[in-house]
C-alpha cells in the first residue's frame, strides 16, 4: 500500500498519454505488488463489501461473475482512483477538444462525482471480476448514465500462464464505414491497464474523427483469472 501513490507519481505519464492517443490503451506496469493483488483477490469472498453480484451468463455478458463494491471503497482502491484521475485529465480534455465535444472534465475526482450526483448517479462502479476456465467477457463499454469519464482502468490480479491461460484483454476499434480491428494484450499480475471507455480521436485529413472502442476478455482456457475494474463515474443503478 505504501508504494501505490509513489508508483502513480513516478509512472511515465508522457508515454502513457502517447499510447492512449495512438492506441486507446496503455499499460502502467507493476502498479501493485503480488501481495497487494492477493489481498484484493481475497476480498472477492468478503460479502459485506459489495452492493451487487452479477452472474454474467444471466445477462449474456459472457461467462463469469463480478461484484460491485459499495462505498466506502477499500483504502487502496480509493487511493488509486483519486490519484490516477488527475493524470488522465489532460488526455480526456484533449480528446474532447479535438472532437469538438462541448465538455471539459474537472481537475479533481470528487468534482466529477459531484456532477454524477447531480444527475442521480450515486452508486459505486468499481468492480472485481472472476473467471473460471471457459469464462469470458463480451465486448462492451462501461457507461452507467449521462455523466461519464471516458477513460478507465483494469488491474490484473492474477498472472497469465501461471494462474490461468487464455483470458487476454481484447480491444476493438471501429472506424467509420469499416469493420472492427481487434488487438489482444496479455498484461501481467500487478499491471494497470488504462483504456478508453468508449472512443478516442484519430487524426484524419480534415481534423480529428471519432473511433469507437470496446473491450472484453477472451476465453479463459484453464485456471482462474481475477481483475479489478476502476471506472471513474458513478452509476444510476
Ligand atoms: O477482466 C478484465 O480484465 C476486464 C474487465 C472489464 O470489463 C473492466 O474492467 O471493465
Ligand atoms: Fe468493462
Amino acid at each position: 500500500m505504501q508504494n501505490v501513490i509513489p508508483n502513480i507519481e513516478n509512472a511515465d505519464w508522457n508515454n502513457i498519454a502517447k499510447s492512449m492517443h495512438d492506441k486507446g490503451y496503455a499499460i502502467l506496469p507493476n502498479l501493485l505488488t503480488s501481495e497487494e493483488c492477493n489481498a484484493l483477490k481475497d476480498l472477492y469472498d468478503a460479502p459485506a463489501t459489495y452492493r451487487k453480484t452479477v452472474i454474467m451468463e444471466r445477462y449474456r455478458f459472457g461467462s463469469g461473475e463480478y461484484k460491485y463494491f459499495n462505498y466506502p471503497l477499500p483504502d487502496i482502491i480509493q487511493q488509486i482512483r483519486t490519484n490516477i484521475y488527475p493524470k488522465l485529465i489532460p488526455i480526456a480534455n484533449t480528446w474532447f477538444k479535438a472532437l469538438h465535444i462541448d465538455k471539459q472534465f474537472p481537475l479533481q475526482h470528487h468534482q466529477l462525482l459531484a456532477q454524477c450526483h447531480e444527475y442521480g448517479q450515486q452508486k459505486a462502479t468499481v468492480l472485481i471480476l472472476k473467471y473460471n476456465a471457459g469464462g469470458f467477457n463480451t465486448l462492451h463499454q462501461d457507461l452507467y448514465g449521462d455523466i461519464y469519464f471516458p477513460i478507465q482502468i483494469a488491474l490484473m490480479l492474477t498472472e497469465p500462464e501461471k494462474d490461468f491461460t487464455g483470458g487476454e484483454l481484447v480491444f476493438t476499434q471501429q472506424v467509420p464505414r469499416a469493420q472492427s480491428k481487434a488487438t489482444v494484450i496479455n498484461p501481467r499480475k500487478g499491471d494497470a491497464v488504462i483504456f478508453t471507455t468508449n472512443f478516442k480521436p484519430e487524426k484524419g485529413t480534415k481534423g480529428y474523427y471519432r473511433v469507437n472502442m470496446k473491450h472484453g476478455v477472451s476465453e479463459v482456457k484453464s485456471g482462474q483469472r481475477y481483475a479489478l475494474g476502476i471506472i471513474f463515474h458513478d452509476a444510476a443503478s
